[in-house]
């Protein structure tokens, strides 16, 4: 007798693996390592940015007080005492009518408190002095770039958990963080099985397939921020999957298996939890594809019984990995972003379980259009190279039409999102 599942919501089965995910370390890299890495520790504001007031434009620094009775008719003259470029501080401080030669980025002289471009005086020789004049009044603090204005010293920039984007890499390298803690990216182990699997220098043979999950798998772990332990493909036996399973336990944080979760002859996964005692969280999720994922836990690791159809494979991971590897890494916001697109092609069938959907982003004057693939079986394999998101279809619909309001999730993005299940 074949065994009967009992399919539960998509909600529901992430709930039931997040109630368990857990936090990893934290580990210091240098700089120069950190970018795409996830904050280990919040940063913050040394000192203020720009640490001193500066000037924004090449031009000289005045004191605005002495530009009040400036017009056009009546030109105010200012004796130039010094040059200063950005990087050096000048030695003077600005009396009445005197001027320093600043340019962009220069600390502002003492006394001064206005600076006036380069473009909006006139200059002349007296006497073997340099003067400049200019012909309207300033305010004190125009054209000042003021300490602090940008950020003030103690603000929380970045949170712990957050991905090291190129513009953190700005902000590090702005506070000195020569060295700063990322999280430790759990190393999450990977097995393909089936028996009809080549390797990918494989010629093809009868009835074999190419191992297209394992490469696909492990590049989603690096999306993630996780590091995949490849660990090779397993023929569909009992014994070896057991104890190449049982064996990765020992070296991974957590593992995903592809195929063999099913109710066939050769599906050897649900054998491989009962063995191992592990506790079946869920074997049948009310989606599609991906129905017949399986996760169990086993001594505090997981194991994620991904189905072998490719389509169903990359979906499942993530759903159901992605949020367990990003809360190892911190994020408050483990799971796939959650948008909604317009419908930018027709999706006539029914949906009995929640489907999702592969899709390409595109914008036009109707904002941002989701086109759905043309091929969405759970065995597709060629339609994932083209998407960037899923579209989510609740279960008990149907007849989906150019122009609806759709759900979708983000695959590329680094932000995520804290609930996107209804
Ligand atoms: N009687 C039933 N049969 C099936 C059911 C069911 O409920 N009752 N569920 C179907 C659904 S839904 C899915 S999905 C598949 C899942 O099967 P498994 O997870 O057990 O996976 P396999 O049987 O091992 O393989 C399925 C399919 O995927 C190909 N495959 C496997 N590994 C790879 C790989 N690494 N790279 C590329 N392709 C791979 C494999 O050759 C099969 O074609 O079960 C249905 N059956
Ligand atoms: O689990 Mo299967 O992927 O629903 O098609
Ligand atoms: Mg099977």
């Amino acid at each position: 007798m074949v065994e009967m599942r009992k399919p539960i919501e998509v909600s529901e089965a992430v709930k039931r693996i997040v109630s368990h995910a857990k936090t990893g370390e934290v580990e210091a890299v240098h700089i120069n390592d950190a970018y795409g890495r996830v904050l280990g520790e919040a940063v913050i504001a040394s000192h203020p940015v720009p640490p001193f007031d500066r000037s924004p434009y090449d031009g000289f620094a005045i004191r605005s007080q002495d530009t009040k009775a400036a017009s056009r008719e009546n030109q105010v003259a200012f004796k130039v005492i010094e040059t200063i470029g950005a990087g050096y501080v000048a030695s003077k401080a600005l009396g009445p009518f005197e001027t320093i030669r600043i340019m962009t980025g220069a600390q502002l002289p003492k006394a001064c408190d206005a600076v006036v471009k380069l473009e909006l005086t006139s200059e002349f020789e007296r006497s073997g002095e340099k003067y400049m004049t200019i012909h309207r009044p300033y305010a004190s603090g125009e054209n000042v770039s003021f300490q602090g204005e940008d950020t003030e010293k103690n603000t929380v920039i970045v949170k712990k958990g957050e991905r090291i984007t190129p513009g953190v890499m700005a902000v590090l390298a702005t506070f000195g963080y020569e060295y700063i803690k990322v999280a430790k990216k759990p190393i999450v182990a990977v097995f393909a099985t089936g028996s009809e699997l080549l390797d990918i220098s494989d010629a093809l043979q009868p009835g074999k397939i190419r191992n297209s999950n394992a490469l696909m798998i492990c590049s989603q772990i690096k999306r993630a921020g996780g590091t995949p332990k490849y660990l090779g493909t397993l023929k569909d036996d009992l014994t070896l999957c057991y104890a190449s399973i049982q064996q990765a336990m020992e070296e991974a944080d957590m593992i995903i298996t592809t195929g063999g979760v099913s109710v066939g002859d050769f599906d050897y996964l649900p054998d491989v939890y009962r063995q191992l005692g592990a506790e079946v969280l869920f074997n049948k999720v009310a989606m599609r594809p991906g129905s017949v994922t399986t996760v169990a836990l086993c001594n505090e690791k997981y194991l994620f019984g991904l189905s072998g159809n490719p389509s169903a494979s990359f979906i499942g991971f993530e759903l159901f990995v992605r949020p367990v590897i990003r809360t190892w890494l911190f994020s408050e916001k483990p799971h796939l972003r959650k948008g909604q697109a317009i419908l930018g092609g027709d999706f006539l069938k029914p949906n009995p379980f929640t489907r999702f959907v592969g899709g390409k982003l595109c914008f036009d004057e109707r904002g941002m259009v989701v086109v759905p693939s043309h091929f969405t079986k759970s065995n597709a394999v060629v339609m994932l190279s083209a998407i960037d998101a899923l579209i989510v279809l609740p279960g008990r619909s149907r007849d989906f039409k150019t122009g609806d309001k759709v759900n979708i999730v983000l695959l590329e993005d680094l932000k995520g999102s804290e609930w996107p299940w209804t």
